[in-house]
C-alpha cells in the first residue's frame, strides 16, 4: 500500500492566523472564534472529511516588534485577541470521536507539575486525542508580561525545555503504575497506594518532590509535537518529537531538514520513521485551475501588508520599519525564530529588503498559496511527499471554513482514489491513529522513567 499522507488543519483561537487580513473577506467567519458553537461546528467538519487532527499554534504575548508598538496588531487582528488553545479542546472532543488535536503550549511559562495535570486531563477527556506542541515562545512582549525583563537566549531557551520535558515524563510515565488503579468498591480501595509512587526530580531550574495528581491517561504522554529547525532545535526534535512541523518554500530545504532530524534521532536509538514531519502549506483550489486562480484573486483582495509586516517582524524578531524599501535587513542578533530567517535568507538570498519580503506575501503572509486545480494539488503533495520525505501537511486557513471543505470535497476523494488517504479511521488513541501503539515507544527518551514494576 502507498505511503499515506496525513492532513491537519493549522488555526490558532484568534482572527488573524497565518494569512493576514482574510478575516475581513465577507465570507469568512473567523471572527466567531470566540463562540463555542464554532469550534463544535469545525471538529464536525473536519472529522467528516477524515481530517487527521486540528492543529492550533499559540502565542503568550502581542506583537510589537513592528514600530516597536502593539497599534499594528491589534488594528489588523494579528494574531491578538488570542484565546487560550486548551479550552476548546473538550467542547470539540464531545462531538467527535477520531479527530486528534495538537495544542501549542509555550513551556517557558508553567511549572511542569501543573501543566502535566492539565494535559492529563485533556487525555482522558478526550479519550487519548491530545497531542503537545511544544514551544518556548519567541516574544519578549510574552517575557515581561510575567516580570521577566526579555526573553531567554534562544539556544537556553532549548536547554531549560529539555529539563522540562525530564520533569513531565517522570510525572506521566513514573508515577503511576499501569495496575495502580483498582476502583474496588467492595474493598473501598480506589488506587494501591504501593503502586503510586512520588517524583523526586532535583534539577538547575526545577525541583518537584510530588506524586502526579492523575491516574494514567491512555496515552499517558500526549503525542509530542515540536516545530523548529534550528541546530538546536533539531536535536530537540531528535530528542523528543514525535510529530515535526517545518515551514519552508524549497524543496531541498525541506529535505534536507528532515534527512537530518531522522538521522540525528537515529543517532539516539530513535529509528527515522519514529517521527512524522508536517508541512505548513496553504492550498486554494477549485474544480479547475481557473476556478481556483479566481478564488485567489478574490481573497487577495482582502490582505493587509502592515498585518503582513507584524506578523513577520515579531516571528523574525526585526523591526522591518527601521529599514527603508530598499535597504538590504539586518537579521544577525535575533533571538526569536532564527529559522525563519534562514528560510527568508534561501528564498530570497542574505541581502533581503522589506520590498522583497513584501513582495513575497501575496496572501498575506510568508507561506505562498498553491493556486491550483485539485488534480494539480494531488501531484504537487505527492510530489512534496516523494522528494522531500514529509509524512503529512498542517494547512493553514485562508477564508473558513471554505478553504477547509474545498479541501474535503475535492483533494481528499482524488487522493483516496489513488489509495494515498485513509477512507476511514483506524481505532484508538492519536498515538496508535498515527504510530500504531498508544503509548511512548521503549526506544523514546521519555520511556526511561517509566515506572518500573516490582
Ligand atoms: C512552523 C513553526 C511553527 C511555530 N509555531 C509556534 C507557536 O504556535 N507558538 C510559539 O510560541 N512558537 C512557535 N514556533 C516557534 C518555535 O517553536 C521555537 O520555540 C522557537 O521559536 C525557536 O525556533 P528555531 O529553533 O527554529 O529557531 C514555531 C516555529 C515554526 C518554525
Amino acid at each position: 500500500m502507498p505511503r499515506q499522507i496525513h492532513f491537519n488543519a493549522f488555526d490558532m483561537n484568534c482572527v488573524g492566523h497565518i494569512q493576514q487580513g482574510l478575516w475581513a473577506h465577507p465570507r469568512d467567519r473567523s471572527m466567531e472564534y470566540n463562540r463555542i458553537g464554532y469550534w463544535t461546528d469545525y471538529a464536525q467538519r473536519l472529522e467528516k472529511g477524515l481530517f487527521d487532527g486540528i492543529f492550533l499554534a499559540d502565542v503568550v504575548g502581542i506583537y510589537d516588534v513592528l514600530s516597536g508598538s502593539p497599534a499594528p496588531a491589534l488594528r489588523g487582528a494579528v494574531q491578538v485577541p488570542v484565546n487560550d488553545p486548551m479550552m476548546l479542546v473538550p467542547a470539540m472532543a464531545a462531538v467527535t470521536q477520531h479527530l486528534g488535536f495538537g495544542v501549542t503550549a509555550n513551556l517557558m511559562y508553567e511549572q511542569p507539575f501543573l501543566f502535566a495535570r492539565r494535559m492529563a486531563t485533556l487525555d482522558h477527556l478526550t479519550g487519548g486525542r491530545i497531542g503537545w506542541n511544544i514551544v518556548t515562545g519567541y516574544l519578549d512582549s510574552a517575557a515581561r508580561a510575567i516580570g521577566m525583563d526579555g526573553q531567554m537566549a534562544h539556544d537556553d531557551r532549548y536547554d531549560l525545555a529539555d529539563e522540562y520535558m525530564e520533569v513531565v515524563y517522570k510525572l506521566w510515565e513514573g508515577s503511576w503504575e499501569d495496575d495502580a488503579v483498582v476502583a474496588d468498591r467492595g474493598a473501598h480501595l480506589y488506587a494501591d497506594p504501593a503502586k503510586v509512587h512520588a517524583v523526586h526530580h532535583h534539577g538547575r531550574q526545577y525541583k518537584v518532590d510530588a506524586v502526579h495528581l492523575c491516574e494514567p491517561s491512555p496515552q499517558r504522554s500526549p503525542v509530542l509535537y515540536q516545530a523548529g529547525s534550528s541546530p538546536r532545535g533539531r536535536q530537540f526534535a531528535a530528542t523528543h518529537a514525535e510529530c515535526v512541523f517545518v515551514n519552508g518554500q524549497k524543496k531541498e530545504g525541506v529535505q534536507e531538514i528532515v534527512s537530518d532530524i531522522r538521522t540525528r534521532a537515529e543517532a539516539l536509538g530513535r529509528r527515522g520513521d519514529d517521527i512524522k514531519v508536517f508541512l505548513g502549506a496553504t492550498i486554494v483550489t477549485g474544480r479547475t485551475e481557473k476556478e481556483a486562480r479566481d478564488k485567489f484573486e478574490d481573497y487577495r483582495r482582502y490582505v493587509s501588508s502592515e498585518a503582513a509586516l507584524t506578523h513577520a517582524a515579531a516571528s523574525m524578531g526585526i523591526d522591518f520599519n527601521k529599514f527603508d524599501w530598499d535597504e538590504p535587513v539586518e537579521t544577525g542578533k535575533s533571538e526569536a525564530i532564527t529559522s525563519n530567517i534562514k528560510a527568508m535568507d534561501r528564498a530570497a538570498g542574505p541581502q533581503w529588503t522589506k520590498r522583497k519580503l513584501l513582495e513575497q506575501m501575496v496572501l498575506g503572509s510568508r507561506q505562498p498559496p498553491l493556486v491550483a486545480s485539485a488534480d494539480q494539488v494531488v501531484d504537487w503533495l505527492v510530489d512534496w511527499v516523494d522528494t522531500t520525505g514529509v509524512d503529512g501537511f498542517n494547512l493553514s486557513r485562508t477564508v473558513v471554513p471554505e478553504c477547509f471543505d474545498d479541501i474535503i470535497e475535492l483533494v481528499i476523494p482524488r487522493l483516496q482514489e489513488r489509495g494515498l488517504y485513509k477512507t476511514a479511521y483506524s481505532e484508538g488513541p492519536l498515538r496508535q491513529k498515527l504510530f500504531g501503539t498508544p503509548r511512548l515507544p521503549d526506544r523514546h527518551t521519555g520511556a526511561s522513567h517509566r515506572v518500573r514494576h516490582g
